[in-house]
């Protein structure tokens, strides 16, 4: 069997619609690199028609570059495996997919299936969350992570000690995926839904929420983060560039969040604020 091989060229910002995009023409499994991203689909499905059309959609948004090739299958993994590498963060968490050899011991070690999700720790914002999540006290905490993908932040969540997570993602793949990626990793206190915010059943209130999504969304929805969290509770974004931390703060300082940390990777932020009193 033949897979045809698609490398997308684009801006960043616009790799989670276009591989949404390529979902919805059967591309199934999907990679971050350093140009944009590889999609793959079995050779018998590759539709050249339905690509222009979504070529043709972002023509006028955005400079996009698509690329492919045709692989057979039997070398497919191995092309696939040869562009994954493990990531370690901060010397401290190893992230890597089941068939990497395990080299050297870290504290954390979390096992991600890479599909179509985003989270695999190679972006600069997942690798941020995950650096800050570890200098969080997480233990019997109740954690929300927003806009989960692998549910990578919730593994980490748990491994760090969490009695309880709830998960949630607007795409599919993420609730497939990211449940193969909870069984991979023997989580216990996890439980990923479909849907936002405001369309999923969440009980309770938090004491950290996680929120790796994008700019927009999250000026949408800080005042409803603050409704789910407990007095003191902390809220850690990222999902957005530096130039937009003043933005996020303050809309964020509207309901009473104050900024504990920032820290930033290749221009990528991430923002550490508490729920403080009236
Ligand atoms: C930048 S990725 C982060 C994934 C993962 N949490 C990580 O840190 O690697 C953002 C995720 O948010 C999801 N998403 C986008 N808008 C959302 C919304 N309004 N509510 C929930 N999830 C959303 C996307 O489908 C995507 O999986």
């Amino acid at each position: 069997m033949f897979y045809t091989k698609l490398q997308v060229q684009c801006n960043t910002e616009f790799s989670e619609i276009l591989m949404a995009e390529l979902a919805e023409i059967g591309f199934d499994t999907f990679l971050e690199n350093e140009d944009g991203f590889e999609a793959y689909v079995e050779e018998a499905r590759y539709d050249a028609e339905a690509l222009e059309i979504i070529k043709g959609k972002y023509a006028d948004l955005t400079p996009i570059g698509f690329s492919f090739e045709n692989i057979e299958k039997k070398n497919w993994n191995e092309e696939w495996e040869k562009s994954y590498e493990p990531i370690i963060v901060d010397d401290r968490c190893l992230i890597r997919a089941d068939f990497h050899k395990i080299e050297k011991k870290y504290p954390y070690e979390i096992v991600i299936t890479p599909k179509m999700s985003f989270g695999t720790g190679h972006h600069q914002t997942t690798y941020l969350m995950i650096k800050n999540q570890m200098d969080i006290d997480h233990k019997y905490r109740s954690v929300m992570d927003a806009g989960c993908g692998t549910a990578i932040l919730s593994i980490m969540a748990e491994k760090l000690g969490a009695k309880r997570v709830t998960a949630f993602d607007i795409d599919e793949w993420s609730v497939i995926n990211g449940n193969e990626n909870l069984q991979i990793n023997n989580c216990r206190v996890i439980e990923i839904q479909q849907g936002k915010i405001s369309e999923v059943s969440i009980n309770g209130k938090f004491d950290i929420i996680l929120a790796n999504i994008n700019k927009n969304v999250l000026l949408d929805e800080i005042k409803t983060y603050s409704t789910y969290l407990n007095p003191l509770g902390l809220l850690l974004l990222s999902g957005f560039y530096t130039h937009d931390i003043d933005n996020l703060l303050q809309e964020a300082s509207k309901y009473n969040f104050k900024e504990l940390r920032r820290d930033e990777k290749e221009k990528w932020a991430c923002l550490l604020l508490q729920l403080i009193g009236e």
